[in-house]
């Protein structure tokens, strides 16, 4: 890895509400290199946002310390904030001011001088395509436009880091994959380092050279999507036999597990699936065990998170309940896209 652009070490943070401790961040390590795109995954509740929060310098921590684009959030926050971009998850919705003087106000916010600000406004009009919605109030835009207005937003002061907090909660697929593409044509572009968060196992899968995952607080994978897939879970072989009988045979044979209503289907993990599986299907024939139908699929986000937890991220998703149409309003003004003040 070339420089840091974020270390934080031991990073923990504790709530105290109505005499209840929540230990939200629990002594966490990371570290964040030059122009690496990096997505923060877990469950509901896993302490990312709180993480982001701390290293954006809006939440102190309990204990623990970082340093970000090369200030100490605790010593320097204002160099902090100066450097980094920040997109909450609430969103730049309800303003009746138009896209491009929301962009103005914003470069004007950060004292950028105001032949600059139309400048960096029109470039980054251009790249995140809101040509067509510059001249018309906020409100008035899609939720994709709005999210990416906010990345416009987060941009203006040209900042070398910028940290994303769910992105794509509440699009549409298509809003998402085309709000995927212009975050991803950004960092080609002008190498700017990118800390996001995201519900979205694919997107983190596809998208991020790196992935961490937390879950209780505490950071638990830290690699690529690949190197996870393939460290963790292996390849998944399932076999199908016509009876309990022959499936309790083969699971004990070939070191799987019995899965499925009725107890016919054996799912066992093995590095290289695709070899694997006529290797299985040998063996069992040997042992009189006809396999009647055989799958085998490359481990997925989830499988590792299962795997690491004995729980699935994707069901946990699911019963939190489909995202909201559009992001929620931000509930307090300094979760929205707008600068903190410095
Ligand atoms: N201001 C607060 N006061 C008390 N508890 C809080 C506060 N903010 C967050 N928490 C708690 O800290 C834990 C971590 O919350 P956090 O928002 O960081 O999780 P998350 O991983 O970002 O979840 P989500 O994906 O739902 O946004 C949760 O149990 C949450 O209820």
């Amino acid at each position: 890895m070339t420089n840091h652009m974020i270390t934080a070490r031991g990073l923990t943070k504790t709530f105290r509400s109505k005499g209840q401790t929540v230990e939200a961040v629990r002594s966490v390590d990371l570290s964040v290199g030059e122009g690496e795109l990096v997505a923060f995954l877990g469950p509901n509740g896993a302490g990312k946002s709180t993480t982001l929060r701390m290293l954006t310098t809006l939440l102190p921590p309990t204990s623990g310390e970082a340093t970000v684009a090369g200030c100490d959030i605790r010593r320097d926050p204002a160099g902090v904030r100066r450097r980094i971009g920040y997109v909450g998850q609430g969103n730049s919705g309800g303003h009746t001011q138009r896209v491009r003087d929301e962009l103005h106000a914003q470069g004007a916010f950060y004292g950028i001088g105001r032949r600059e600000t139309r400048a960096r406004a029109a470039e980054l009009i251009e790249s995140l395509e809101l040509g067509q919605v510059a001249n018309r109030p906020v409100q008035q835009l899609s939720g994709g436009q709005k999210r990416r207005l906010d990345i416009a937003l987060g941009l203006i002061h040209r900042p070398e880091l910028l940290f994303l907090d769910e992105p794509s909660t509440g699009l549409d697929p298509h809003s998402r994959a085309n709000l995927w593409e212009h975050i991803v044509d950004l960092r080609r572009a002008t190498g700017t380092t990118i800390f996001l968060t995201t519900h979205y196992l694919d997107e983190a899968d596809q998208l991020a050279e790196r992935v961490m995952v937390m879950d209780h607080g505490a950071v638990i994978a830290d690699d690529t999507a690949w190197a996870l897939k393939e460290s963790l879970a292996g390849d998944l072989v399932t076999l199908s036999f016509d009876s309990a009988t022959d499936a309790a045979a083969a699971a004990a044979r070939i070191g799987g597990e019995v899965h499925g209503a009725d107890a016919r289907v054996v799912t066992v993990t093995a590095p290289g699936g695709d070899r694997a599986l006529p290797r299985y299907i040998r063996s069992l024939s040997d042992a009189g065990l006809d396999v009647v139908a055989a799958t085998h699929r490359q481990p997925t986000l989830d499988d590792v998170f299962l795997a690491l937890t004995g729980r699935s991220l994707r069901e946990e998703a699911a019963h939190a309940g489909p995202p909201e149409a559009e992001p929620a309003d931000a509930t307090n003004a300094t979760d929205s896209a707008q600068p903190v003040a410095v």
